[in-house]
């Protein structure tokens, strides 16, 4: 049985709505003008950091400001689950991914602890053996520690990760595990620029990708 670790946001998750909301709360305790909702989606994907810091560059808040704002946003981020859902069909594959064997995991660039609260709040929280945020290690994605973490808690068994975002393939990459891109996420580049050992739309259409992925490195090995 394989292990298997997904990205969050954009993967599992379309949370955009939510991290679009909070930023707007914070700008507006500021007196900063909203950022739209396409640039949200643009800002996520390298943690709460980069965001906060492509947010502040798109207003013209100086970098002196950082911290306090990433304070208020990690704050804010801690409920902010109300417009956040699974993508069509997330929980029932879950569930037939567990039930065929494979153990699951989660590596996100999400802070840990407003990754458990979507996680709870969206009814995902039962599905998965390990969790790692963005804040559980030093570092975070692309450097592939985070992600080896994550597979090294999971047993033994073949790898793959799932992911959104050219972020989540570079890292893949760097950890020598095969990427399965899920093209309806927060990418900003064509599907066929990111390196990927398959992609897919829908989540009906996963599992039988991962049985396929894990018939190939049978044979291979
Ligand atoms: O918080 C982020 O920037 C992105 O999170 P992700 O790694 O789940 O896509
Ligand atoms: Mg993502």
């Amino acid at each position: 049985m394989a292990r298997i670790v997904f990205d969050l946001d954009g993967t599992l998750i379309d949370s955009a709505p939510d991290i679009h909301g909070i930023a707007n709360a914070v700008l507006a305790g500021e007196g900063a003008e909203p950022i739209t909702l396409a640039q949200a989606r643009e800002f996520i994907g390298n943690g709460a950091g980069v965001f906060v810091a492509k947010m502040r560059a798109a207003r013209g808040i100086a970098d002196s400001e950082q911290e306090r704002l990433l304070a208020d946003f990690t704050g804010r981020y801690l409920t902010a689950t109300d417009l956040t859902h699974p993508y069509p069909a997330v929980e029932p594959v879950l569930g037939q991914l567990k039930a065929a064997g494979h153990s699951l995991g989660v590596c996100t660039n999400k802070p840990f602890a407003a990754t458990q609260a979507v996680l709870r709040a969206t009814g995902l929280d039962g599905y998965f053996d390990v969790v790692i945020g963005g804040d559980s290690l030093p570092v975070h994605k692309p450097d592939p520690r985070p992600l080896d973490k994550a597979f090294a808690e999971l047993g033994r068994g073949p790898e793959i990760y799932v992911g959104d975002s050219e972020v989540d393939a570079e890292t893949a990459q760097r950890a020598l595990v095969p990427f399965v891109l899920f093209t309806e996420g927060y990418r900003k580049t064509a599907s066929a620029l990111i390196p990927h050992a398959a992609q897919f739309s829908h989540f009906d259409d996963l599992g039988a990708i991962i049985d396929a992925l894990l018939a190939e490195a049978a044979m291979s090995s």
